[in-house]
């Protein structure tokens, strides 16, 4: 479907970050279509995810809380295209659309934020409280820091630094992707290395979703979208639909490519952070996919029983 004045409709969700992604696509769309920015509708749609606010998303359960709305906004017609972050995306998309392209990764780390004046996990005080309500962020500060005790964390980003503030918690953790596009990377205490910290599959990245039909629409984001990003998340995703089919224990990854080539690394991690998983690959990045299943596989292989929740 398409706004009055012709030009494709847009779903976003309706959080800040959310928000900046989708009007950061718009932007790029407008350029590539030599239209005025205004002339792109931003169609603001509700997910399940929103309105939980008070419990962990893992508890609830079910794939796709963060996009079904926005997929059957797409399905009926009346969006084109809808922007996600690539974190909150399932692994397999209802039938009749596809991952079109993703923007230019941003970065791909996670941060710590603290009051203090630790600059890694490893200085933060003994027995401090840290929040978050991801599973694989609180697996990995235990597996670090076993002592550290980690309570759930909810809500969007401002809320987040605000219990930081406030003293309510004494770190939490976040994307720095996320902090930048919002405006509030100075907000970041500690940038976490990815060898000691493995982002999400996906994290610091944004995907575009149309109906797989919509050729004319597809060929237009090919003019900006990133074919490096789009191998990238090619393995993560492969890694991820392995995995998360048979378990339900965190999971993080990150592929990066250079040149030809793509490097991988991915983990399963016990939420208690006491056991873990990780493997290795490198490959030419034609073999992205493969390459993603099977370490995908190798984890499934190695993993203790427990680990997979058996
Ligand atoms: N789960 C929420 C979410 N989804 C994407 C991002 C950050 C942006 C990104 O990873 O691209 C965030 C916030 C966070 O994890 O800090």
């Amino acid at each position: 479907m398409t706004a009055s004045t012709g030009a494709p409709v847009i779903g976003t969700r309706g959080s800040p970050l959310a928000l900046a992604q989708a009007r950061q696509v718009q932007g790029l769309l407008a350029a590539a279509l030599g239209c005025p920015a205004e002339e792109i509708a931003l169609s603001v749609i509700k997910t399940t995810g929103d309105m939980i606010q008070d419990r962990a998303l893992s508890e609830v359960g079910g794939k796709g809380l963060f996009t079904k709305e926005l997929d059957n906004a797409l399905l009926d017609g009346r969006i084109a295209l809808a922007v996600h972050s690539a974190k909150d995306l399932p692994t397999v998309l209802p039938d009749g659309l596809v991952i079109a392209g993703y923007l230019p990764r941003e970065d791909v780390r996670d941060v710590l934020i603290c009051r203090g004046d630790a600059r890694s996990i490893a200085e933060l005080p003994h027995g401090a409280v840290v929040g978050s309500a991801s599973l694989r962020r609180q697996a990995q500060v235990r597996r670090l820091r076993p002592d550290i005790s980690v309570t759930l964390l909810r809500g969007n980003v401002g809320t987040r630094l605000a219990k930081v503030e406030s003293g309510e918690i004494d770190a939490t953790l976040l994307a720095l992707a996320g902090l930048r596009r919002l405006g509030l990377a100075d907000r970041a205490t500690v940038l976490l290395d990815t060898d000691d910290f493995l982002p999400a599959i996906g994290q610091g990245a944004i995907a575009i979703v149309t109906r797989a039909g919509d050729v004319a629409l597809r060929e237009t984001l090919r003019r900006f979208t990133d074919p490096a990003t789009a191998v990238a998340l090619e393995a993560e995703r492969a890694f991820l639909r392995i995995l998360d089919g048979s378990c339900r224990t965190p999971i993080a990854g990150l592929a990066q490519v250079d040149g030809a080539s793509l490097s991988f690394r991915g983990m399963l991690l016990a939420p208690d952070g006491s056991d873990w998983v990780a493997v290795e690959r490198s490959g030419p990045i034609a073999d992205a996919f493969a390459l993603g299943e099977d370490a995908g596989r190798e984890v499934l292989a190695r993993a203790r029983p427990a680990l997979l929740g058996r």
